[in-house]
This record gives C-alpha cells, structure tokens and sequence, in this order.
C-alpha cells in the first residue's frame, strides 16, 4: 500500500513565480488566498503573476529557446524522461497536496501524477515522429519541408487535476522544441509549485517556467507578443475571451473546453455494464468536476425504471463525501463556495422546472468531519426534459440528468441539441447500431460500452464549443510544430 506523507509536509516551501530558472517575488508583491476545499479553511498565500511578471517570464522563456530548440532530439527525450522519473516518485506527495487544494480524494489522485508522467515519456518517444516529406520533383526542383517548434508556448489549466494537467501538458511543446510556460490554476496551485520544486534542476533555465497567477495572468500571456500558441483547459467562455485576445497576435490556440456529454443506452445494453457506465461516468468522486463527465443519460422506456432503481442503488453504496485526505473517500467536494452555490441554484431550478429529484440534492450534514466544506450530495434527476436549464448548461457538479426515450432519431435529435461536443458513451451489444449511432453524434470522443477512459495515443478534444485541436496523441505534438517548406533549384 502506498505510503502517503503528512499533508503539511507535502506542501511546497516556495510561494512564488518560477521561471528562467529561478523563484522570482511576484513585483507588486500580491498574493492571493488558497484553500482547502474540503473544509474551508486557508492552507496558505501564493503569487499572483501581473503583466510585467509576465513579460519578464516569457523574456525567460524567450532566452532559453535558441538553445533548446537545438538540442538534439534524443538530448530532450533524455529531460523529457528524467522529468517523468522525478514525478513519479514524488506521485504520492503530488497527490496529497492536490487532495488538499482541490478537495479530489487522494486514493483517486494516487494516479494523476503517473498520467503525467506517462505522458512526458509517451512525448519523448514520439519525438522522431517530427518530420518533413519530399514532394514530387518537378524537373530541376527539389522540395523538402522541415517541422519546426514555435517558441515560447503558454498552457493555461484548469483546477480538477492540476498536477495531471501541468504535468503532462507541458510534454508535447518541450518535446517539439518549444519552451513552456504553465499557468496553474488559481484556485489551486499548490502541487504546479511543488512540480516546479521538483523539476527546477531537471530543464536548464527557462525552459520550463511555472506562473501561478489568475484570470490577468492569463490575459497576458494571451496577448504577449513572444507567446507564439496559447492553450487552455477550461470553460468556453474562457476559450472564446483567449481566442479574442490572441487575434492581435495571430497566435495559434487549443482549447480543452467543456462539455454536456451523453451517455445513450439501446434497449439491448447489458444491464450490468450499464449501470456500472452511468455511474462512474459522472466522476462523482471528483463532485462531477470532469470536462468528459456523462451527466446526461438517456435510458430506453424498456429499461429505463429498472437501471434508474440500480444506479440509485449503486451511487448510494459507492460514494460517501468524506475528508479529502483519507485513503477511504469516495468523494470530495466543489472547488469552492462559489461552485457550491452555484451547483445548488442548478438543483433548484432543476426541481422548479419539473424533473424529478430522484437523489440528493442537498449539502450533506450527517459528517462534522467535513463541515465547512463545499460538499453537494450526489445528485440524480429523473424526468428531465430537453428545454430544462440542467439539460442544457453544464454544471461541473454531481448532478446526473436522466432522460426517457423511445424514438431513435428523435434521442440522437435530443443528444446532439447542445452547443457542446466533447465526449459520448454509447450502451449495446449490437456493433452495427453502436456503428450508426457512432457515426451521428457530435462528439470528439466515443465509447461504446464504457466510460471515461483516456488512452495515450488515441486524440482526445472537442467539436463545436467543446474545443479545438486534439490532445494526448500524435496531433498534440504537430500541433507544436509549424512547417519551413524548402526549394532547391539544381539547375
Ligand atoms: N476538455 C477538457 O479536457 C477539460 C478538462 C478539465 C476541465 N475542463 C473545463 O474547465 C472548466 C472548469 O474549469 P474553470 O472553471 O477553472 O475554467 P475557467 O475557464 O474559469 O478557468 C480556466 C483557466 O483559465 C484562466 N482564465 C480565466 N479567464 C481567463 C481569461 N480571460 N484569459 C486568460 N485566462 C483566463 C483561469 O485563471 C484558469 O487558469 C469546465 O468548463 C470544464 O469542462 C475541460
């Protein structure tokens, strides 16, 4: 069993900005408050990056590029995997200070830092991948074009797994030659901090660059003109803001974006995978905060009433919220006070407008061990029709929306009226329905049969709102990279 550290001993012992290889006091001296989520209370102060922090850390990174761009490709493996190395063995300290700022059960987090870390070596692989071709001569013209990195790249992440995130997005621009500034999310930084403790002597200075800061921060790094792409995991309102502000400078984005994901069950699914699918789909034991989470379920009449009984069943027995630093959590809370509320006020509009709560609902006062804490019940609504405010916008809770159907085409009418487009799940045993179904829903990712998994090197992002660009394979990689085409006359 894994030997977790003590919560105070995990945290970072700096505070501050990181970058050209150095821990930098921010210059006008701002901090902001970080809590932890699971009771409220204040773990500690962190830097907040303001413009001229920006400017001076994309300078940094701007310094370091010549030389790393040069490096040769088996030389930035080499760091690439060394980084990963480091990460996982410190997963378990990682993890402990995500439990504590993010609120996510640290039995769940044990593997956020090895996604990450499988990520930098999956990358440093795939590094001979970055090619040029020949084109067909035409008499005495010879062409070639060589796959160049940009620059400095800055990756914006969200809060629901930010060590897993900051970790294992920072892999594919280094490993094209780019040098990386990760912005961490504000709500909790704490594990980006200890990352950089960790890897501070890993990349030679500049390199890699850790900005804690907020939504300035951000804005900053989205119009700088030495920021040659700008990611981001996070909302679309987000997206669209960077999207604006990066139109200045022209500068590439990819965007992780939301989602409002279906799971579609045939009456011919395997009741047992099934129930097994809606439950875990909705990551209740990170409170729902999941980007892929399959929060609307749309059940056939035939089965519907008996899988409802069961996953009720089944999400009482599996999640309990509890203390997000004990080994038997099965559920943590929202991020903050804000999420709270604002879960809550999609619950009661959800029961204004009809649906039938069929589970939770509430702030659970049953544990004095986690009052204080931003806990929400997992939640299950029956009966929600498609013109219902939890049908439509995403809510980042635990809150299930569950539909009735009978009509093929009239469901995958119902599953594909949202502006999103991350992810899907669809339940049958028949390939050829799974096939037609696949084939007419908006989604950048489907399963069939199961839920949730990611896997290195199968493309993971959105259409519609849900994002641009694809992550987590080949595409991510080439997406840092921009093409020199070559012409030589041998005349
Ligand atoms: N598709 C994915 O892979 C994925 C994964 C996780 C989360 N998400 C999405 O993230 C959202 C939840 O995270 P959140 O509430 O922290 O998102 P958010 O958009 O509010 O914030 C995300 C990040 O963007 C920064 N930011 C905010 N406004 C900015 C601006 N104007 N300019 C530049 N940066 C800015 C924040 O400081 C933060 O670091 C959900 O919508 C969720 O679906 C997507």
């Amino acid at each position: 069993m894994t030997q977790l550290p003590d919560p105070a001993e995990a945290l970072p012992s700096h505070r501050e900005l990181f970058y050209g290889g150095e821990w930098h006091a921010p210059r006008q001296r701002q901090y902001r408050e970080t809590l932890n989520p699971g009771n409220g209370s204040v773990i500690t102060s962190v830097a907040e990056a303001d413009p001229q922090d920006v400017d001076a850390a994309v300078q940094a990174a701007a310094e370091a590029y010549p030389a790393w761009r040069s490096t040769a490709p088996a030389q930035r493996a080499g760091y690439l995997r060394k980084a990963a190395e480091l990460i996982r063995k410190h997963a378990a300290e990682l993890a402990m200070i995500d439990a504590l700022n993010t609120g996510n059960p640290i039995a769940e987090m044990l593997s956020d830092a090895n996604v990450a870390a499988a990520n930098l070596d999956y990358f440093a692989g795939l590094i001979p991948m970055i090619k040029g071709e020949t084109i067909p001569r035409e008499s005495d013209q010879f062409h070639y074009t060589l796959r160049e990195p940009l620059g400095v790249v800055a990756r914006i992440v969200a809060y629901n797994h930010p060590v897993m995130f900051a970790g294992g997005k920072m892999a594919a621009p280094l490993a094209a030659g780019n040098t990386v500034i990760v912005k961490p999310p504000e709500q909790a930084p704490l594990s980006c901090l200890r990352l950089a403790e960790i890897l501070a002597d890993v990349f030679p200075p500049g390199v890699l660059n850790i900005l804690p800061g907020s939504v300035p921060c951000g804005q900053s790094l989205s119009t700088h003109p030495l920021v040659k792409k700008i990611t981001l995991i996070g909302s679309v309102p987000t997206g669209k803001a960077i999207q604006r502000a990066a139109a200045d400078t022209l500068k590439p984005t990819l965007f992780e974006l939301g989602g409002k994901n279906a799971l579609l069950a045939f009456p011919d699914a395997d009741i047992g995978r099934l129930v097994d699918g809606i439950t875990r789909g909705m990551n209740f034991t990170w409170a729902g905060q999941s980007c892929g989470s399959t929060s609307r379920v749309f059940l056939h009449e035939l089965h519907h009433d008996e899988v409802v009984l069961r996953v009720l069943e089944r999400v009482q027995a599996m999640y309990k919220p509890g203390v997000p630093t004990d080994m038997a959590t099965t559920m943590g809370p929202v991020i903050s006070k804000v999420a709270q509320e604002r879960v809550l006020s999609f619950i009661a509009s959800g029961k204004q407008e009809g649906a039938h709560l069929a589970l939770g609902g509430v702030v659970p006062s049953n544990n004095p061990a986690i009052e204080g804490g931003y806990f929400v019940e997992p939640t299950v609504f029956t009966n929600v029709q498609p013109h219902m405010r939890i049908a439509r916008e995403e809510i980042f809770g635990p809150v299930m929306s569950v539909f009735k159907w009978k009509d093929e085409a009239e469901v995958l009418r119902q599953v594909n009226d949202t502006t999103y487009g991350l992810t899907a799940a669809v339940y049958t045993q028949n390939m050829t329905t799974a096939q037609r179904t696949v084939a007419q829903i908006e989604a950048g990712f489907i399963w069939v049969n199961q839920v949730g998994r990611h896997f290195l090197g199968v493309p993971f992002g959105g259409v519609k709102e849900s994002g641009t660009g694809r992550e987590e394979g080949l595409d991510e990689l080439l997406s840092f990279t921009q093409t020199k085409s070559v012409n030589l006359n041998l005349a």
